[in-house]
Formats: structure tokens, C-alpha cells, sequence
């Protein structure tokens, strides 16, 4: 009987062992998105940088208007981007735009909606309290504060942020290079001969690491010949940070991936408890530059390729990426779903109501069709009783157009 083989999750930690977080470089904040910060950054100037006007009005004294309607002189106007700092005598007032300074001196700015608009004199016709319409120095983040903390994943409002507390640049993990390398006779030989079989997981992967945050390269489609896969390997790891092959990882006579990496020092290949994917492989190669480069081993049968990809790469480039820990996707059943006994099994399956799903009906094991209808795959855990309608179980989202 065949192995049932390694739970998924010890999988996805072997996998994970093989990893650490990119060296951070620095990269202006317009290059940062989606990168994670790799260290704490602090406000280089306080936000906001100096005491300024929340509304178009009339910069005063509180006291100054606290008999409403009352009638000051107006000293002239202070614009959004004065330089010079003005000062409010006592019982006058300063015409002031949203975002100009505050006069030294006023302590409070009427609306001009509360006034006769004068350019001379104004006539205020209702009192403020101290600090209405003011906005202080640092009210927001302090010069010196933590602004965005490590480990953050820089959304657009992580990067205005930091733009406003005076940050130009920031370090980064990079984003990982992924190198995608498909093996088979059937996929490298010419597209003319009878046999031949498109190479749609070149496509798959490449464009899922994509999705992933990392930049992706791909060889081959490489014969089934170890040499030469083995030298595809080493030149792809010289430009990745991992290297994901498909193909040849079961028990054919042409198992190329297996062949020429399975005597490999700290390499093992093996079976995991998963359907579909159950054959799987890792380790590590050494770039010339002395780089360890972990590389990951999916099936080739598509459906397990992609799904593999998912469960086993994806976490390690976000790994490689910094980004810790792996979100869990949770959705309830919305019909009972049967389980694959001692295996984790893998289903599409598509939202009915938001957080509700149902496995796609029709299904036939590795159905490439199927997996390009489904809004999530269900990973459900080994067990031999049917999962029923309302129970939680964890998805992995394909979402509509960046997955
Ligand atoms: N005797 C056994 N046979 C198989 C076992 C086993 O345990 N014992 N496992 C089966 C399982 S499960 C899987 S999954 C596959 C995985 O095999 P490989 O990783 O060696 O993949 P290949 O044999 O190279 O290809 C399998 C299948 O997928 C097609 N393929 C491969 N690459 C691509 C590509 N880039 N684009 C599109 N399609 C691709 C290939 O033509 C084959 O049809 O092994 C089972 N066998
Ligand atoms: O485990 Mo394989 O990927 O089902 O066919």
C-alpha cells in the first residue's frame, strides 16, 4: 500500500526551515509597495509639522469673541505655505486659509460661515473655544514616534504616512525572485509532435508567485534528462531566491526532478498526506555567490502544481519576504463535504453567500476546469466522518483576478 506520508503542515515546516528573510535593502517609498519594513521607523518631522488652520476663517483670540457679535480689525491675511510667522495682537484678527500657520498669539480660528467675511474690519458672530479649528504641532504623530513598525506590509496608507512624517525611503525585504522551471519530455519537446502537452504550469506558477509579491523568472521546460536539469537548477539559482520546479517527482521511470537531486546532501523527496500533491520534494543548492537557495519540488499534474504551489512555496516566499505569520482563511460549509481519510484534502469550491461555501459539483480529482471556476480552495484536514453543512473549515482564497 502506498505511504500516506507526511502531514501537510510538517511539510510546509521543512519547507519553512529552509528560509529566512531577504536581507532588507533601502528603496524609495514610490518602489516600497507591498514590501515588508524591515525595521521600526520613526516620524523624521511631527505630523502635522506646525500649528495650523483646520478651516478658511479668521485666526483670534478666544476671549477676543467671547461676546459674540463683536467686530475686530483685521491684520491681513496668512495663506497655506507663508513662511513668515506672524503674531495676533490682542482684540484683532488674522485672515487665515485651511493649512496656513496659526499667528502666534491666536488660539483659536472662526469659520469664515460664522462671520460678515470682512477685509478690513470682520464681524464675528458667534464665540469659539480655545483650540477650535487649530491643528497642533505633533497631534497626531510626534516627532521622533514610532510611525510604521517592522514587520509592516506597506499598504498605500503606510506609504502617505510616512511621507507626511518626513520619511523618503525605507528598508525593505525585497521581494523574492522565483525561478519556474517545468520538466517533462511532453512539455519541452516541439508543440508539433503528437504527445506534446502545453506547458500550462510555467504559466500557473509564474503568475501565483506574481500574485504572491515576488518577481517571477522562468526556464526550461527542461527534457527529462538530470543533467540538464540539474544545470537549469544551478543557473536559475544564481538570479532566485527560490527556485520551484514541476514535474518529476513520483515513481516513472523519467522522474526527472527526483533523479537528479534525491542523493543530494540535505534533500528529501517523499510523499505528503495531501490530495491531490502527494508527491513533493526539497532542499537547498549553493549559488556561486554562497547564497543557500532553497528549492521547492511540486508534482506536475497541474491541479496538484498550482494547489502545492499554495500550501508549500507560497508560505516560503513569505518567508523570504519577512512577512510572518501565514494568514488562515476560514469559511463555513454550506453543504456536508466528504473527507479523504488520512489525507488533507484539497477541493475548489465557491462562495454561495459571503463566508459560505460549497464544493463545485462534477468533481474529478484533478479538473483544471474546476480549479478556474473556484472562488477558494477548501483545505480540509484527514478524518473520515463527512464534514456537515455549517462547519468552519480553512480555505485558501483564489480570488477574482489577483490570485
Ligand atoms: N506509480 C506511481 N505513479 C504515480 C504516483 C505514485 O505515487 N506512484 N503519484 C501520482 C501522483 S499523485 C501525481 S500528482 C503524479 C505526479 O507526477 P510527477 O510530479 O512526476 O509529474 P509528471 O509525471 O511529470 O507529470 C504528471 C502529469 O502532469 C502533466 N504535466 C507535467 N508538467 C506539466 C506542465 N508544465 N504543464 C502541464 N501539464 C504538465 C504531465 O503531462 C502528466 O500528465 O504522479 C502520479 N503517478
Ligand atoms: O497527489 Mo497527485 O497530485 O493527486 O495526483
Amino acid at each position: 500500500m502506498a505511504d500516506v506520508g507526511v502531514p501537510v503542515s510538517a511539510h510546509r515546516d521543512r519547507i519553512l526551515e529552509l528560509v529566512s528573510p531577504l536581507a532588507p535593502v533601502i528603496v524609495a517609498l514610490g518602489d516600497a509597495l507591498g514590501l515588508v519594513c524591515a525595521v521600526d521607523v520613526p516620524a523624521t518631522i511631527s505630523l502635522p509639522r506646525f500649528d495650523h488652520a483646520a478651516m478658511d476663517g479668521y485666526a483670534v483670540r478666544a476671549a477676543d469673541v467671547a461676546a459674540s457679535p463683536v467686530e475686530l480689525p483685521v491684520a491681513g491675511v496668512v495663506a497655506a505655505g507663508d513662511a513668515a510667522q506672524v503674531t495676533l495682537a490682542p482684540g484683532t484678527a488674522w485672515r487665515i486659509m485651511t493649512g496656513a500657520p496659526v499667528p502666534d498669539g491666536a488660539d483659536a480660528v472662526v469659520p469664515f460661515e460664522w462671520t460678515d467675511r470682512g477685509a478690513d474690519r470682520v464681524r464675528i458672530d458667534q464665540a469659539v473655544p480655545v483650540a477650535r479649528h487649530i491643528r497642533r504641532t505633533g497631534e497626531d504623530v510626534p516627532e521622533g514616534v514610532l510611525a510604521v513598525a517592522a514587520g509592516t506590509a506597506l499598504a498605500p496608507r503606510h506609504l502617505a504616512l510616512l511621507a507626511a512624517v518626513g520619511v523618503v525611503d525605507v528598508a525593505v525585504h525585497p521581494a523574492p525572485r522565483v525561478a519556474v522551471i517545468a520538466t517533462g519530455e511532453e512539455i519541452a519537446g516541439p508543440a508539433d509532435l503528437p504527445g506534446h502537452v502545453p506547458d500550462s504550469n510555467t504559466v500557473a506558477l509564474s503568475a501565483a508567485a506574481r500574485a504572491a509579491g515576488a518577481r517571477e523568472t522562468s526556464y526550461g521546460p527542461v527534457p527529462d534528462d538530470p543533467a540538464l536539469l540539474l544545470d537549469q537548477v544551478a543557473t536559475a539559482a544564481e538570479a532566485a531566491d527560490l527556485v520551484v520546479t514541476t514535474g518529476g517527482v513520483s515513481a516513472g521511470d523519467h522522474d526527472v526532478v527526483k533523479a537528479a537531486l534525491c542523493d543530494r546532501e540535505g534533500f528529501w523527496f517523499g510523499s505528503v498526506a495531501v490530495k491531490p500533491g502527494r508527491p513533493q520534494g526539497c532542499g537547498l543548492v549553493i549559488a556561486s555567490d554562497g547564497r543557500q537557495v532553497p528549492v521547492v519540488a511540486l508534482p506536475g499534474t497541474p491541479v496538484a502544481a498550482y494547489s502545492s504551489f499554495r500550501l508549500f512555496a507560497e508560505p516560503a516566499l513569505r518567508a523570504l519576504a519577512g512577512r510572518f505569520p501565514e494568514p488562515t482563511g476560514r469559511a463555513v460549509l454550506d453543504a456536508e463535504v466528504a473527507v479523504a481519510g488520512d489525507r488533507t484534502l484539497v477541493l475548489p469550491a465557491a462562495y454561495v453567500a459571503p463566508g459560505r461555501v460549497a464544493q463545485l459539483p462534477g468533481h474529478v480529482g484533478h479538473s483544471q476546469r474546476l480549479l478556474a471556476d473556484a472562488d477558494v480552495l477548501l483545505v480540509l484536514p484527514p478524518g473520515s466522518a463527512p464534514l456537515p453543512a455549517g462547519d468552519e473549515v480553512g480555505i485558501l482564497p483564489l480570488g477574482s483576478g489577483d490570485r
